[in-house]
């Protein structure tokens, strides 16, 4: 039983060696931290704060995190009689309830077309594994730069979540998907748009893209286009979370016109190796993947080819805005022998294919992850302007502040409804129908998710204010969000090419009668 003590007996204890303070109905004895503490000694002594009920000092001052760290939690002595805290955190797994934090189809009350009960049992397992399995870490090795850990790669692995960054499809098969919250012929885009969603709610940026972003842009070459036997020992290697893939397309020469690549491959004499020399930069996971899918310059175009870390293949840290834990390389190729048989795709030269097949896929993807990590930023900013005040008032009391919240909120509903719309057509079209009439769309609504997110890190930064530049603190997330979010305007294709590729597929769909 916890000691508990009158408001009275608290106000007593109000001066320097005996100084107690009040937050949220709990009773916390400062009397030899406040020598130690962080905001300075005086702040403590101040007569509102000593021996006073601090709660809205403290949380315009302080994330809730701060009084759960056993270093700090061990300074509560006991609880106010005849009240209870009103203030928690988040459950584990479970939803935000504050307004426009979730996604429409997961708020209480609101219906959605698209999602069933499968969908709702699925997010509740991913976001309990994100929450429970994933954050601490990432917020480690966001930090630390290190490659998450064998034990990360395996649970991804035993859950499944490499096979299921693949999409729907046969490759799913006699696996248990996301502890059986969903059958593997349930599976559809809308749990890949959940689990896409759900794992970018880590504030680590290059961490988020360092838990096998390779895997998710690589792999697909080989499931599609590999022949047998490769195919099913890389397959197996990689979905068994023992092995590691990267995509290397882009190069210091070429992004994306990856026609210009100049990653030179030509066959040996024998005829047994293809022999590879060039460079590639910014190689997602690069640093430590054990595979490179590499996309190649021949004498008749292009080839796909997949190169082993081994003798003459060589991998550098870029220092990038995101951070080291995403394990983005520069990659080198010295006269590399690859056996003939790894290669992926034709051939003949036509090996472009390859690289431009999963571009929707990877685009699809990134628009999921970048809205999952726009509404985090929108929890943020809502929380922070009802617990700071200003002028005597809560920070939204401030219509210009109102102003800029009904931006974020009307820039992630309205690319969430996009989003869901486009998923939809991805259950419902082949391949070649997505190819044909989804390519445009998905480029602009990458573009749209991207722009928007930009615009939202610099409203949720003026909301911060000072907060928002610091590491540490309150706005230690908006300060990571508005220092990282370039990259997703970058990856996957620029604003600007995704804007003209989007307007490009239109003009091709024109109507030849129309006319004003
Ligand atoms: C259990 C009680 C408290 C603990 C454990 C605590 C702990 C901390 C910590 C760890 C920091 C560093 C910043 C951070 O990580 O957020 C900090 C900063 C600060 N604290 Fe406290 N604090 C307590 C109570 C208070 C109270 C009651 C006040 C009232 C004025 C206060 C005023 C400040 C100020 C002004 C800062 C600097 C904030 C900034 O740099 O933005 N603290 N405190």
């Amino acid at each position: 039983m916890p000691n508990v003590y009158a408001r009275a007996e608290v106000a007593k204890h109000a001066a320097l060696g005996d100084l107690w303070v009040v937050i949220d109905a709990k009773v916390y004895d400062l009397s030899k931290f406040a020598a130690l503490h962080p905001g300075g000694q005086s702040v403590l002594l101040d007569p509102e704060i000593a021996g006073q009920d601090a709660t809205e000092a403290f949380f315009g001052l302080h994330r809730l995190q701060v009084l759960r760290h056993p270093q700090y939690a061990r300074l509560q002595i006991g609880v106010l009689a005849g009240e209870s805290e009103k203030i928690k955190p988040r459950a584990a797994g479970s939803l935000s309830e504050v307004p426009y934090a979730e996604p429409t189809w997961l708020t209480p009350v609101y219906h959605s077309p698209y999602f069933k009960e499968h969908h709702r049992a699925f997010q509740r397992g991913v976001r309990t594994f994100v929450d429970e399995f994933l954050f601490e870490d990432a917020q480690k090795l966001q930090k630390n730069g290190q490659k998450p850990s064998q034990k990360v790669w395996d649970e991804l692995a035993r859950l499944n979540i490499h096979a299921m960054r693949l999409g729907p499809g046969p490759h799913l098969r006699g696996r248990t998907l996301m502890n059986d919250t969903v059958k593997p012929e349930e599976f559809d885009c809308f749990h890949e748009l959940i689990m896409s969603q759900e794992m970018s709610r880590l504030h680590a940026r290059g961490y988020h893209d360092g838990v096998a972003g390779g895997n998710a842009i690589g792999l697909p070459a080989i499931k599609n286009f590999a022949k047998s036997p490769v195919r099913e020992r890389i397959l197996t290697e990689v979905l068994d979370g023992k092995k590691i893939i990267c995509l290397a397309i882009s190069e210091a020469f070429s992004g994306s016109d990856v026609a210009r690549t100049k990653t030179f491959a030509t066959k040996s004499a024998d005829g047994r190796h293809w022999i590879v020399t060039g460079t590639k930069k910014w190689i997602t996971n690069g640093n430590f993947a054990d595979y490179f899918i590499t996309a190649c310059r021949t004498d008749t175009g292009m080839v796909v080819l997949l190169i082993e870390r081994g003798e003459g293949v060589e991998t550098r840290h870029i220092n990038t805005a995101y951070g080291p834990a995403s394990g983005t390389a520069f990659v080198t190729f010295d006269n590399v022998q690859v056996p003939v048989e790894h290669i992926i795709g034709p051939d003949d030269g036509s090996g472009l294919i390859v690289i431009l097949s999963n571009f929707n896929h990877e685009r699809w993807f990134m628009c999921c992850s970048s809205l999952g990590a726009q509404r985090l930023i929108l929890d943020e900013c809502l929380k922070w302007v009802s617990q700071r005040k200003v002028f005597g008032k809560p920070l939204h009391a401030q219509p210009v502040i109102r102003a800029k919240l009904a931006n974020m909120i009307t820039r992630v509903e309205s690319a969430q409804a996009w989003l869901e719309s486009i998923t939809f057509q991805m259950n419902n079209m082949n391949y070649k129908e997505q190819s044909t009439h989804l390519a445009g769309q998905v480029a602009l609504l990458k573009r749209y998710c991207t722009h928007t997110a930009q615009k939202t890190a610099r409203d949720a930064q003026q909301l911060f204010g000072g907060r928002g530049l610091t590491k540490t603190g309150m706005g230690r997330f908006i300060e990571h969000y508005h220092t990282t979010i370039g990259f997703d305007s970058i990856l996957g294709g620029t604003e600007d090419i995704l804007g003209d590729l989007g307007v490009r597929q239109a003009m091709k769909q024109m109507p030849k009668y129309a006319r004003l």
